[in-house]
């Protein structure tokens, strides 16, 4: 089995980027866009759900695009292009073209991310957030731009070994943001 090489920040979770997925409404031939790849495992999965997709994968820190870029060879990932840059900067370009879908992994400058995604009008944005402030940022700022559809708080307890038996340790709790354009 390929393994997935790691990067400080990711891989998401495989049952955090399942929820996250199932938020995105992705489309067969749609524009995917992973705000923040880390290790680019989010794209990796939303590729096995939908034929055609087309894969834009952008992080600010050039280890984590290294990184993406193996995984991408690995996974044999062939219709992505990768960036490494602030997404803020290079999403509003005019040759990034339309945006259908964007998972957000990373916040930085999530408020010009959001602005940009709205102008472009994203159809679907789904949002991970460790932090309650940039939860209740993200919920104000996603309200402000009319795209706020809800969020979500979740909990995984993974099975391990304990004495010859079986406990539940739990995972760090993630919040999912959910936006969607053209609500009203
Ligand atoms: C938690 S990690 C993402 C993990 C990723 N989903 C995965 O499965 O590997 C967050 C990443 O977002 C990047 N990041 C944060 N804000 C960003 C921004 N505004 N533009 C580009 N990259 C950003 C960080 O460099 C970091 O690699």
């Amino acid at each position: 089995m390929t393994e997935l090489l790691h990067v400080s920040g990711g891989p998401t979770k495989p049952e955090i980027i399942a929820v996250s997925l199932s938020k995105l409404d992705l489309t067969d031939g749609c524009r995917f866009f992973d705000i923040g790849c880390g290790t680019g495992a989010v794209s990796i999965e939303a590729s096995k759900m939908v034929r055609d997709i087309s894969i834009c994968a952008i992080d600010a820190r050039e280890e984590a695009i290294s990184v993406t870029k193996k995984n991408f060879e690995a996974f044999k990932i062939n219709n992505a292009q990768v960036f490494s840059v602030e997404s803020s900067e290079i999403l509003e370009k005019q040759e990034i073209g339309s945006i259908d879908c964007a998972f957000i992994g990373g916040t930085k400058n999530i408020s010009r991310v959001l602005e940009v995604l709205a102008e472009k009008k994203a159809k679907s944005i789904v949002l991970n957030a460790v932090r309650i402030e940039t939860v209740v940022n993200v919920i104000n700022k996603m309200k402000e731009l009319d795209l706020f559809e809800e969020a979500l708080h979740i909990i995984v307890s993974r099975s391990a070994p304990i004495t010859g038996e079986t406990m539940f340790k739990p995972e760090n709790p993630i919040y999912i943001i959910v936006g969607k354009s053209g609500k009203n």
